[in-house]
């Protein structure tokens, strides 16, 4: 039988019009996701408006009007495999819901791909993306300098980006020396999946060759078991059933459990997954559970489901690191939108803002600033109005992590760096 390969999620990362699209849909063709004669449909209708140069960035282009204006928007849900993993290409920043996906887990990244277009160097966006990767625990990177063809292949071009590119890494915390730069064409399809000639001087890998050597992430096993709850079913014949994904640590059938901030105590009498009853779950499983000493009123989607001696944390306040990602105006002291943290959603004020940082360094650029725009990074300190579940990033970094709505975009991400518990028990 054959083995399923291990999965990994893919973001693709980078300034506009640095070739993402295109990258994504040359990996697509020549990984054999998608079939020659379909990239020849694409050509001939881009040839029939006038951009003929537009073909693999058109595979991904599924919305019409979209085409039509020349950009993408869609890149979400793309599948390609290499020999050792199969890819799902998740969205990137900047496009629809990415930032909200990533912190709710519904597409959090395994690893990165930076595109950078070579003629260009490192742009506004470019800083930007490397930064929030790292907000949000992106640690493996790969980085693609595209458009060798339009610098003419030339060496020096190609080593004055990965310079620039090294000291923005190393000023985020990312170790450039453990990171694989790629110079290509995704155009031209230089060293996506063969050498190129025109290249010489390029010994490395190719990029299926570099996605090829990161590494599975491993399950959070050893963690505390967090369970975040996204319904709650009341079935026949069982009783109360919780549905929702492990984040991290073991549930197992028979353990003592406690749901905040409902503050109830239950325990695990079965668990299923895919319709089949199961003795534990483990991180990334969907599972539904029946909890004895549970009713159906008692919980609900966003409180987070822990073992009973280490109960998940309720804060009464938190100190968070923010970037502001789209503000309209300033964000000021009292301002109150929605944080999404796990399966919760609850208004939350900005009850201090205590340091503006330097995105690109995290140094500290003012002291209680008064207001705080788009670009900026900042640590502030958070009043739920609501009891909240919300861990230290550190300790359990998948529900350390939340995304700040308002008017139905995400205006800041951020994370959690310290708690001030709220006393449940
Ligand atoms: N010369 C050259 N042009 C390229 C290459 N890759 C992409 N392009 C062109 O650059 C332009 C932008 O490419 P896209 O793939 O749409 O860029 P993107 O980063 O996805 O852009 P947005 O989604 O709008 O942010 C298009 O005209 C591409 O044809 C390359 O390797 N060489």
């Amino acid at each position: 039988m054959a083995v399923e390969k291990p999965h990994m999620n893919l973001a693709v990362i980078g300034h506009i019009d640095h070739g993402k699209s295109t990258t994504v849909g040359r990996l697509l063709f020549e990984t054999g996701a998608v079939a020659p004669h379909i990239i020849e449909g694409f050509r001939k209708e881009a040839e029939s408006k006038g951009k003929g140069s537009f073909e693999f960035a058109w595979v991904m282009d599924s919305l019409k009007e979209e085409r039509e204006r020349g950009i993408t928007i869609d890149i979400a849900h793309k599948r390609f495999d290499t020999d050792k993993f199969y890819f799902t290409v998740v969205d990137c920043p900047g496009h629809r819901d990415f930032v909200k996906n990533m912190i709710t887990g519904a597409s959090q990244a395994d690893a990165a791909l930076l595109v950078v277009a070579a003629p260009d160097g490192v742009m506004e966006q470019t800083k930007e993306h490397v930064f929030l990767s790292r907000t949000l625990g992106i640690n493996q990177l790969i980085i693609g300098i595209n458009k060798m063809d339009a610098v003419k292949y030339d060496e020096k071009r190609y080593n004055e980006v990965k310079e620039q590119l090294s000291q923005l890494l190393k000023m985020v915390g990312y170790k450039p020396e453990a990171i694989s730069f790629i110079p290509m064409s995704s155009f031209v399809g230089d060293n996506i999946s063969k050498p190129s000639a025109n290249t010489p001087w390029y010994k490395g890998n190719t990029l299926l060759a570099a996605l090829n050597t990161l590494t599975e992430p491993e399950k959070p096993t050893t963690l505390p078991m967090r369970l975040p709850i996204q319904d709650v079913y009341s079935i026949s014949g069982i009783g109360t059933v919780p549905v929702g994904r492990v984040e991290t640590g073991i549930m197992k059938k028979g353990m003592k459990v406690n749901f905040m901030p409902a503050n109830k105590d239950g325990e695990i009498k079965s668990i299923e997954m895919h319709h089949e009853e199961i003795p534990q779950a483990l991180p990334g499983d969907n599972v539904g559970f029946n909890v004895r000493g549970i009713g159906k009123g008692d919980i609900r989607r966003g409180d987070v489901c822990g073992p009973a001696d280490v109960p998940p944390t309720v804060a009464d306040e938190f100190i968070a690191q923010v970037v502001v990602l789209h503000h309209p105006s300033a964000l000021t002291v009292g301002y109150t939108p929605v944080f999404h943290c796990h399966t919760a959603q609850i208004a939350c004020t900005f009850v201090e803002l205590q340091k503006k940082l330097d995105p690109r360094t995290g140094q500290v650029k003012e002291e209680n600033p008064t207001f705080l725009k788009t670009g900026d990074a900042a640590i502030v300190k958070i009043k739920p109005t609501q009891p909240m579940v919300i861990e230290k990033v550190k300790e359990i970094p998948q529900l350390g992590r939340f995304a700040v709505r308002d008017m139905g975009s995400t205006i800041a991400a951020g994370v959690c760096i310290n708690i001030t518990p709220k006393q449940m028990r």
